[in-house]
């Protein structure tokens, strides 16, 4: 089609500048990086010579021992915007928790979502009104309104405002499937806007879906709803992520639980401050929950099974001042968190959150659904191709998925396999294999009418390049409606921390593709 045979024209640059290794690159223990990776990098200045490799060929992997391995999948070594990996990831770090675009999603909330005058945890809110399963709880941060046509006069007027809101507590009515929208505002045209899915990346083990709206605020201009779809992450094993995750857990177990007993938001945002205090405004999940951190931390711990005891009775506890006969029903929840999530599990949440999303869609009356991911986001994104899942949607649905934005995906996980990315994944090499799209069978039929756009940073290694140009090979055998693209000038970070600007070249690349279908 003209957007999809629009795109790249000016844009392929090829590549393969790897980042130059130098004593400087030897890096401090971090939360992106393992420490085995780091111990690692002090031998990585040795092999420079040899990583150095200009056009990745296919396979190349196959002859590469674990530290050349380890060296191209750490995204973070390849940056040409600092010298020091530890800085890239630092950088990355302050700009999806501290960034413009985090003023920007403020801004939106406030017009969009604060109007509604009930909640100031937007996450938290939407989690409660779409009531998703714990495991495939997402944030919806929808743009809506006008199309193209509002596009450069700024955020909506005061009457948009009101439309938007009166649309945000029209989504208390979706499970029931139907909204009554008031014709004199065109609500059908509101929610005849595009949807766009997009799933954060970060080894299936870090970042999450409270900080991975960078991508909103434009395509909010360009009349494309968001949902920011969260997911599980597995298990790393150092203590103190235990507890953080454990605190989400439960502070989304507790909201669940409200929720279920048909509790309006804002008396749950009411009772989540009498416990949390000013944590229960925090953005989202973004900042963990001190007083669990706090009660955990004076104490002691042989294992994860103490951790878990401990976890459980302190959560009781707090839990008892909301409903005492509701931890029965909670308990599980917190298992389920406290326990290992495996990849696969993983790639069976996004299933759950896609289909709910498609769900949505189709009582919204939305005219499409395009699903984007970065990194291991591009991995989920692409299994919900290959794992079966768009077959067996009935044909409403499945026609309204129109497309696919992968980013600097990682689609065979083969390679991984013998990484520090391997150590808390634990995947065996059938495990990798059944997880992998790159090997897998695509399903034609579903396949064959599918805008895919697959994107690689210029400065990603020459194995995620590879991996990229590889899968798009792939791809290419079963639709026409195709295109590569290497965007040039940025690296495996700023190719997302950019979807922020509108006139990033892959946000355009986006938002011609939706908003032109
Ligand atoms: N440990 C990695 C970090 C990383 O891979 C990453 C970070 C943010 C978003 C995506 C990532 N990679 C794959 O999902 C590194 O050293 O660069």
């Amino acid at each position: 089609m003209a957007a999809v045979a629009s795109l790249l024209q000016d844009q392929s640059v090829s590549i393969s500048r790897p980042y130059a290794d130098s004593e400087e690159d030897l890096v401090p223990i971090r939360s992106f990086t393992c420490f085995k990776t780091l111990l690692l990098s002090l031998a990585a200045s040795a092999l420079s010579e040899k990583l150095k490799l200009n056009s990745p060929t296919t396979n190349d992997f196959q002859t590469m021992d674990q530290m050349q391995l380890e060296h191209q999948y750490s995204p973070s070594r390849w940056s040409h915007r600092f010298q020091d990996p530890d800085d890239v990831i630092q950088h990355h770090i302050d700009f999806i928790t501290k960034g413009e675009h985090v003023e920007l999603k403020q801004s939106l909330k406030k017009r969009l979502l604060f109007a509604v005058g009930e909640c100031t945890n937007v996450e938290g809110e939407l989690f409660v009104i779409t009531g998703a399963p714990l495991l495939a709880s997402f944030s919806i941060l929808f743009s809506c309104l006008q199309q193209a046509r509002m596009q450069g006069q700024g955020y909506p007027s005061s009457v948009e405002c009101d439309m938007a809101q009166r649309l945000t507590n029209n989504w208390t009515c979706l499970e029931g499937n139907h909204c009554q929208m008031s014709p004199k505002h065109n609500w059908e045209y509101v929610n005849y806007a595009p949807i766009l899915v997009y799933i954060h990346g970060g080894y299936w083990q870090e970042l999450s879906r409270c900080t991975s709206a960078y991508c909103v605020e434009p395509q909010y201009r360009n009349g494309v709803r968001t949902v920011i779809l969260g997911y599980d992450l597995a298990p790393t094993v150092e203590m103190f992520r235990v507890i953080e995750h454990s605190a989400d857990c439960e502070m989304r177990s507790v909201i669940c639980f409200l929720n279920a007993r048909n509790i309006k938001p804002a008396d749950i945002h009411r009772q989540l401050c009498e416990v949390y205090g000013d944590d229960a405004n925090s953005d989202g999940m973004v900042r963990r929950w001190p007083h669990t951190a706090q009660f955990l931390g004076g104490q002691r711990f042989d294992g994860d099974d103490e951790v878990k005891t401990a976890v459980r009775e302190w959560f009781a506890s707090q839990a008892g001042k909301f409903y005492n006969e509701g931890i029965e029903r909670l308990a599980p929840r917190l298992d389920k968190c406290l326990d290992n999530i495996t990849l696969r599990e993983i790639v069976e949440e996004i299933k759950t959150g896609a289909e709910y999303v498609v769900n949505m869609a189709v009582n919204l009356g939305a005219r499409s659904v395009w699903f984007a991911g970065h990194s291991a986001g591009a991995h989920l994104v692409s299994m919900l191709l290959f794992s079966g899942w768009l077959n067996q949607l009935d044909d409403r649905r499945r026609n309204l998925v129109k497309g696919f934005v992968l980013i600097s995906g990682v689609y065979d996980l083969i390679p991984l396999i013998n990484t520090y990315v391997n150590d808390n994944l634990k995947l065996s090499r059938e495990e990798a294999r059944v997880l992998s799209p790159m090997l897998l069978n695509i399903e034609s039929l579903s396949v064959r009418k599918l805008k895919i756009l697959v994107a690689v940073a210029e400065f990603d290694s020459p194995e995620f390049q590879r991996q990229s140009q590889t899968f798009f090979e792939k791809l290419e055998q079963k639709s026409t409606m195709l295109e590569f693209i290497t965007v040039p000038g940025v690296d495996h970070f700023d190719i997302v921390e950019n979807l922020h600007k509108e006139d990033f070249v892959l946000t355009k690349k986006i938002t011609e593709l939706i908003a032109r279908d």
